[in-house]
């Protein structure tokens, strides 16, 4: 069997615990080949962002042409997009190479509170990115944006979700991990609702939890699970990067992507 490919189209994050970089470790750990699209380069560590450099949006194109026209992508996922002109040209490019699956993690607010989606860019991808994707993996306050809608309740919750999914056509997963208690993920696949339930690990050590999520699934899926699956054992492979977390600097530390078969506390 040739080796899955993933593609990530991601803001860096000098930091290393988020974006882009979360990615690849996710993709590494997990025995699929990454690739990468940078969209905007940050500068940050582990408690702030201090600049965002865009990517010009036509030489993010360049690089998803460069990648897509020699080596088969065998799905892709989006992190930070920036602004609605890179939305746009990220949509043109998955539709000219038919890249599926797609996940996209509507990235918007990092933990340490900067903006890494442009406020006039959130219409961009309901219209453009959303209805051309596989899976949407919204965290509570960005379900309440895309469903127009607040959430307090796990009922909210799978409104939320049903909400976003019929309307704009796609799967959707809304991650409870901003609530108390144990994190309640619920998924409505296009006709049902499912209810994921975790264990939570009480750390301060969660700098790109929702990047490596959606790694882990489009590794899964792209090794041939079904999409239940493919959710399950992402959420299995984040639970135990996140109970072996580490502190970086002074703020969220980072998981500890190569738990499965590394040293985390050596
Ligand atoms: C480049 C980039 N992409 C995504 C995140 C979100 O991660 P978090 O929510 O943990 O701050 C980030 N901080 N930086």
């Amino acid at each position: 069997m040739p080796i899955p490919k993933a593609l990530t189209i991601a803001g860096s994050d000098s930091g290393g615990g988020a974006g882009i970089q979360a990615d690849l470790k996710t993709f590494n750990s997990l025995s699929v080949f990454g690739m990468s699209v940078i969209t905007a380069v940050t500068a940050q560590n582990s408690y702030e962002v201090s600049g965002i450099l865009p990517v010009p949006p036509e030489f993010v194109k360049l690089q998803i042409d460069t990648v897509a026209k020699d080596i088969k992508v065998d799905g892709a996922k989006t992190g930070m997009l920036f602004s609605s002109e890179i939305i746009k040209v990220v949509t043109g490019s998955i539709k000219d190479y038919s890249i599926k699956p797609v996940i996209v993690d509507p990235v918007m607010v990092s933990k340490s509170n900067a903006r890494l989606l442009r406020e006039d860019a959130i219409e961009s991808l309901i219209k453009y990115l959303l209805p051309e994707s596989t899976i949407v993996t919204p965290n509570i306050p960005e379900a309440e944006i895309l469903a127009s809608m607040s959430i307090s309740t796990i009922e909210d919750m799978k409104a939320a979700a049903e909400k976003i999914g019929t309307e704009i056509g796609l799967k959707v997963l809304v991650k409870g991990g901003h609530f108390n208690g144990p994190p309640i993920d619920i998924y409505y696949d296009g006709s049902n609702i499912l209810k994921f339930e975790g264990t939570r690990y009480e750390t301060k050590n969660t700098h790109g939890t929702g990047d490596t999520l959606s790694s882990a699934i489009l590794s899964f899926l792209i090794k041939g699970y079904r999409e239940q699956e493919a959710i399950a054992l992402g959420k299995e492979y984040v639970e135990g990067s996140i109970r072996n977390s580490f502190p970086t600097g002074s703020g969220f530390g980072s998981l500890c992507h190569w738990w499965r078969y590394g040293e985390c506390h050596p």
